[in-house]
């Protein structure tokens, strides 16, 4: 089924926040009519409206589609509200973190369910998305999440649920750690004497660029890596302390990807 074809039967978008919405304007860019839309959230964003949107009044009765986007939290006060209109042999796509599949399968005991977990980056199209599907979804429900969320950046299928929470971990909170990189550059860019603008303008740029040939067939990280490296020069010295066995990054980054994946585990529990 392609976004055009959703607009027959509509889709319905539960929790309208910095994910569902920015999912929703890449549905939107790829031909997703907007009267074919229904968003259900307590503080929809106004530039819903704008769209011709509906956020009021009924639900479509038998969507093609019921996205699932508010907190693992909020996922239990949300799912009984939409119950009714997952009769219509909706797919049941949900990107929240932590929530199973066997959680979805309760409130929907006879839907196809895909968990997806995507990144931020969708807001520039340039997301990564793992899927999963429970028994119910064949390939047309498969097919359908890909282009779904293949709207927003990659997709990538699992073969297992169990996966999910690693995904998570490493691709879904990933963005944050990279944000986090860039802030610390900064600060030691100040540190060693660089005005903070500068700084600023010298670590985004060395992150996207360093990230966008990470992106290039050819050369794997560590040649990547091995490339910047001049013997007994500067980087050198830099990364004996990066990666260092005992506290350079990958104990790091080791620690901080199991902490959000035992989250992970927490939330669906
Ligand atoms: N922000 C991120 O980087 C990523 C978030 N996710 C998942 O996406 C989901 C949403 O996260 P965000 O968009 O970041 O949160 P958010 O807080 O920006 O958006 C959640 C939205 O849900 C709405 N909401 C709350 N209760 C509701 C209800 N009962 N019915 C309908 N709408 C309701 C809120 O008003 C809000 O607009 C979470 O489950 C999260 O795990 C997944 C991957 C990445
Ligand atoms: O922090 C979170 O729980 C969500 C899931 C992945 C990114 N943000």
């Amino acid at each position: 089924m392609t976004l055009a074809q959703l607009n027959e039967r509509g889709l319905l978008l539960v929790g309208c926040g910095r994910m569902g919405g920015a999912l929703l304007r890449g549905w939107l860019d790829r031909g997703l009519d907007p009267a074919a839309v229904r968003v259900m959230d307590p503080a929809a964003p106004g530039w819903l409206a704008e769209r011709g949107i509906a956020t009021q009044g009924a639900l479509p009765e038998e969507p093609a589609v019921i996205v699932l986007a508010v907190k693992p939290q909020m996922m239990g006060a949300a799912l009984p509200q939409v119950t009714d209109a997952a009769r219509g042999g909706a797919l049941v796509l949900s990107v929240a973190a932590g929530v199973t599949i066997a959680a979805y399968e309760r409130a929907f005991p006879a839907a196809p369910v895909v968990r997806a977990m995507p990144n931020t980056p969708a807001a520039i199209g340039q997301a990564i998305t793992a899927i999963v599907g429970n028994a119910r979804a064949d390939e047309a429900d498969m097919a359908l999440a890909e282009t779904l969320m293949g709207a927003v950046g990659q997709v990538v299928r699992l073969t297992d649920e169990a996966q999910m929470d690693a995904v998570t971990a490493l691709s879904g909170s990933g963005p944050a750690y990279v944000f986090h990189l860039i802030e610390a550059l900064v600060a030691a860019g100040e540190a060693e004497g660089l005005p903070a603008p500068l700084a600023l303008a010298l670590a985004r740029a060395t992150v996207a660029g360093a990230g966008a040939l990470a992106m290039q067939d050819g050369p794997d990280p560590a040649a990547l890596r091995e490339a910047v490296t001049s013997p007994g020069g500067t980087t050198a010295a830099g990364l004996a302390h990066l990666m260092d066995a005992g506290s350079g990054l990958v104990p790091l980054i080791g620690r901080t990807v199991a902490a959000a994946a035992a989250r992970g585990r927490e939330l669906g529990a």
